[in-house]
């Protein structure tokens, strides 16, 4: 390791095993948004390695366009939940759903988007199950920028919450927020890569890297200054240490 935090602590990432066909990942909530759903493949793999499938209002929308062309295959995106203020759901859609006895729930405070009205959601079921699961939300960031920026303001909202992980899926990114201190990022060559980047979104950071092809040496990283976009994996295992916390974001390649 480059360095270490003061409790000698390094948290380790395999983010790409959520797209591994071996369902090798952690138990994970699906979140699916209202975004078109253009890389069938890697949705599938999400779907199929998800523990449960929550959809925010319009998502629903998404799943149903892409697989109404084959009512056996839509027959196989039938989600747990799907919650928000409902304002986007389709009648028709609506319709399938219900006569496929899906809940559907209305919620309409003003202060929270329908992605995090999920998370609400999921933190429900926690209570019933007494277990945490971590947390994929796919279509994510593209489309409205104010929507984007909701996203990854989630990730420093669930922060603090270190037994669960929120992983941001695009149609060509897995992005994730790391906390300040030491990270040990594993990668798959078969799943993600090359390029790559960190960027200090909240806060300025100093970073300290290993495996990069650009790597960083007490660099300090600030918008308005260096911003480490279009970097690339170098190494099977990247180290990271920050002082503030980073959005990581690596391209996602499924061979
Ligand atoms: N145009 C968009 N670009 C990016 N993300 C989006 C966009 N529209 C919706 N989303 C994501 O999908 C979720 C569900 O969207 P929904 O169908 O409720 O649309 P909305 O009513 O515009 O969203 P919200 O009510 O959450 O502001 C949103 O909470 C957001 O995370
Ligand atoms: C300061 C502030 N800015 C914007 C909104 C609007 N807003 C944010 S999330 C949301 C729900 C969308 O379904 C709405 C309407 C607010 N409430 N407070």
């Amino acid at each position: 390791m480059l360095k270490k935090n003061l409790l000698n602590l390094v948290t380790h990432w395999c983010p790409s095993n959520i797209l591994a066909r071996d369902g090798k990942t952690k138990k994970f909530c699906l979140i699916i948004l209202n975004q078109p759903i253009t890389h069938v493949d890697s949705f599938n793999r999400l779907w199929d390695n998800a523990s449960f499938r929550f959809v925010a209002d319009g998502g629903s929308n998404r799943i149903y366009d892409a697989f109404k062309h084959d009512q056996r295959i839509l027959a196989r995106y039938i989600p747990d939940e799907i919650r928000g203020d409902l304002d986007s759901i389709r009648p028709e859609v609506r319709s399938y759903y219900e006569s496929k006895s899906v809940t559907i729930t209305k919620k309409t405070e003003q202060d929270s988007t329908d992605f995090m009205k999920c998370v609400a959601l999921l933190k429900e079921k926690e209570k019933e199950l007494g277990q945490t699961y971590d947390i994929v939300a796919t279509p994510a960031l593209g489309g409205r920028f104010d929507q984007t920026i909701a996203s990854i303001n989630l990730l420093y909202m669930m922060k603090d919450q270190v037994e669960r992980r929120v992983i941001l899926v695009s149609d060509e990114n897995i992005t994730i927020l790391l906390d300040k201190g030491a990270h040990q990022i594993h990668c798959q060559s078969e799943l993600e890569g090359p390029t790559c980047g960190i960027m200090p979104i909240g806060s300025p950071a100093t970073l300290t890297t290993k495996g990069l092809k650009w790597d960083m040496v007490d660099l300090k990283c600030e918008f308005g200054g260096m911003v480490s976009t279009s970097n690339a994996i170098d190494n099977d295992v990247i180290e990271i240490v920050t002082d503030s916390p980073v959005v990581w974001t690596v391209e996602i390649n499924l061979k």
